[in-house]
């Protein structure tokens, strides 16, 4: 048996991941609409309502709109926007983040995907909350470094076209990036992180990272305790693996053209500062891995179908 899935948005930067994943599947029919139909709201509606799941790799308006297209009460929503990732009645689409996750996520009809830069942070926070060992009051910094596909053709453009030359360039330096709230909330925070990204003229990749105080902590612990709370939060995962070497150097490079995580905690015992490290592609498990990951486990399928990991 095969499952209908409408990519919304097919030729734009995710969109074009998803389908690169999907078009060799014989448990997928996949549709998309052609240039000269791909903006027509009669076909995306027809698209949406004859499909059983469909991916939204969408601006934010134009998901939120697509949504509004269905009229049916069976077709499933799998949204890469920023769209609904705080909202209510959606599935957050990460599920190696709570043990339960990959149960709801099967279950749901709404599921958002994750943002990129989120899917690191919490990787490596949502754990240490959980476990007690970080309070829900911790007053968190994150800082992060993207290549420029992240964020989508414009930027692509900009990179590409001659219009910078950047080697890298820190932004969202008011501090109030859209990717904030979602990190609150999948965290069990109290109070946002100070979250602090760049772009480099890297196509794909990302490393994210969150440095820490061991003072922070709830309670005595070296960075091998911390290191031990995340390996076994993931242990055995096939997407997101915790690396043992305390490496001195991690490049964005490392799972770029991959769908899998790195998580890995190092630092400096004696002087009591642990680094969290998270590397991921910001176009695979930060965007269309992680959306077929997703598919996968809602149509009852292999998880890790069509992932490259
Ligand atoms: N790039 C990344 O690393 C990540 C992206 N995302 C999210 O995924 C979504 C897509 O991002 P990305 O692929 O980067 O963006 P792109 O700009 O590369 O692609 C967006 C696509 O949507 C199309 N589109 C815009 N409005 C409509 C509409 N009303 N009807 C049909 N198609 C429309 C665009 O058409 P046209 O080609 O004509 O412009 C374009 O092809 C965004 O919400 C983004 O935030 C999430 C995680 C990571
Ligand atoms: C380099 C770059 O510009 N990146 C994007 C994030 C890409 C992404 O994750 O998209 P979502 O917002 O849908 O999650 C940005 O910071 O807005």
């Amino acid at each position: 048996m095969s499952v209908t899935v409408f990519i919304d948005g097919a030729v734009g930067t995710t969109g074009l991941e998803i389908r690169e994943r999907l078009e060799s599947r014989r448990d997928v029919t996949l549709v998309t609409l052609d240039d000269a139909r791909r903006k027509d709201d009669a076909a995306r509606g027809q698209a949406i309502n004859d499909a059983d799941i469909v991916i939204l790799c969408l601006p934010d308006d134009a998901a939120r709109s697509a949504v509004a297209m269905i009229a049916n009460d069976r077709t499933r929503v799998i949204d890469a926007s920023t769209a609904h990732r705080v909202a209510d009645g959606w599935t957050y689409g990460f599920a190696e983040l709570e043990s339960d996750q990959g149960a709801r996520i099967a279950e749901s009809r709404f599921v958002s995907n994750p943002g990129c830069y989120p899917t690191g942070f919490l990787a490596l926070v949502r754990p240490l909350v959980r476990a007690g060992l970080l309070d829900a009051g911790a007053l968190l910094s994150v800082n992060a470094t993207s290549g420029y596909s992240g964020g989508g053709k414009a930027m692509i453009a900009e990179f590409e076209g001659g219009e910078t030359n950047t080697a890298y360039r820190p932004y969202a330096l008011a501090l109030a990036h859209k990717h904030a709230p979602e990190m609150r909330l999948h965290a069990g925070l109290s109070t946002a992180p100070i979250f602090q990204p760049a772009v480099a003229r890297a196509y794909r990749g990302m490393v994210v990272q969150v440095p820490l105080h061991l003072a922070q902590l709830t309670r005595a612990a070296s960075l091998t305790d911390v290191a031990e709370v995340l390996a076994s939060a993931y242990d055995g995962g096939r997407v997101v693996r915790f690396a043992h070497d305390a490496t001195s150097v991690v490049r964005i490079e490392d799972d770029a053209s991959t769908d899998r995580m790195t998580l890995r905690v190092t630092g400096n015992e004696a002087t009591g500062q642990a680094l969290l490290i998270a590397t991921l592609d910001n176009l695979g498990k930060g965007a269309a891995g992680a959306a077929v990951q997703n598919l996968n486990i809602m149509a009852g399928l292999d998880p890790v179908a069509g992932l490259t990991l």
